[in-house]
């Protein structure tokens, strides 16, 4: 529980260093951690603690299973986990992070022409991290990437969050295994079957090209549908045509997408009806922003203006969370 964390003093930024690829030297990197430790900073409602020591233990091990290559279709470029984290952990991980994370219940207006809609978005959502252009200094405030300075009060809009060591630990294991690095973690939390996110690539300008995008499955069974973005009639179509895709994607599966899927395919968690689904599921999905634009974009989308929401076991639902 995150009320019995932290004796020692605050620690913003813990540990920012890359695994190396080896699994043997990323154990010998793992941080030296005990159970009461924990991550805090001026914008989270509450201290997130470290994982358990067990946990982290047995994420050296990972990944779990090698990655199978999943390219046979038209501009297709997928690595798929399964699973990535060590069955022996997935579900304490899963407990571990439904407990411990702030979540948000984003809602925000489109404007198409003069008619403007109101957007829930179906899901929990909650964000970390910044735009390659800043960095968290140890002492939580942000640092111009070049200059190592201080930047402006208003260089943006929203209030960047440093990666807790929990994620940042998972977020470090996956650059040594992707070979990619990612400076943010965006987490989805699937209530129930209700909880969805539509088609959807995640190709915004700010990402660069053929971003690599990790992706992670904790908790219930969900469907991970892809379809290839239709083709414009004037351009060859490809052989042989692009046939969508079905990935029941298991606590503990990781995929990582890259190359041109993003630019081609969409990807979408559609919803369902009950079963499994209402065990609730975890996403944790690592990308690297390159500008400010992005950092503003999924603060906006994943954090929004709302109050926060926290687990409550005994409820065993998400409740709004109050200080005191
Ligand atoms: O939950 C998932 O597996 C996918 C989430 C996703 O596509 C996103 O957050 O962009
Ligand atoms: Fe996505």
């Amino acid at each position: 529980m995150a009320t019995s964390v932290g004796v020692k003093r605050p620690q913003t930024l813990d540990g920012f260093f890359k695994s190396p690829d080896s699994k043997r030297q990323r154990q010998d990197t793992a941080p030296t951690s005990d159970d009461s430790r924990a991550s805090r900073h001026s914008t989270y409602p509450f201290p997130i603690p470290h994982l358990p020591t067990d946990l982290i233990d047995s994420l050296g091990f990972a990944p779990d299973a090698e990655g199978k290559l999943i390219n046979d279709q038209p501009d297709l470029d997928l690595l798929y986990y399964q699973p990535y984290v060590p069955k022996s952990i997935e579900k304490a991980l899963f407990r571990f992070l439904r407990q411990e994370l702030f979540f948000y219940r984003v809602q925000y207006k489109i404007k198409r022409g003069p008619v403007e809609t109101q957007i829930n978005t179906p899901r929990f959502t909650t964000v970390f991290g910044v735009d390659d252009t800043s960095r968290f200094a140890a002492d939580g405030g942000i640092v111009d990437a070049a200059s190592n300075k201080p930047v402006p009060k208003d260089r943006y809009k929203c209030k960047p969050r440093p990666l807790p060591e929990c994620l940042d630990f998972l977020r470090r294991i996956t650059e040594g295994s992707t070979g990619e690095t990612y400076n943010f973690c965006l987490v989805n939390y699937y209530a129930s079957g209700s909880d969805s996110i539509s088609y959807h690539s995640d190709d915004e300008r700010f990402l660069g090209l053929n971003p690599a995008i990790a992706s992670f499955s904790l908790g219930a069974k969900r469907d991970f549908l892809m379809k290839h973005k239709p083709i414009p009639p004037s351009d060859q179509t490809p052989l042989p045509e692009p046939k969508p895709l079905k990935l029941p994607l298991a606590s503990g599966d990781m995929i990582l997408m890259r190359g041109k899927t993003q630019s081609h395919w969409l990807h979408s968690i559609p919803k369902r009806k009950s079963g499994e689904a209402d065990l609730g599921r975890i996403n944790i999905t690592f990308r690297k922003a390159l500008v400010r634009g992005g950092t503003e974009n999924y603060y906006q989308y994943n954090v929004g203006l709302g109050q926060p929401f926290r687990w409550d076991d005994r409820k065993q639902t998400m409740v709004p969370w109050t200080s005191g």
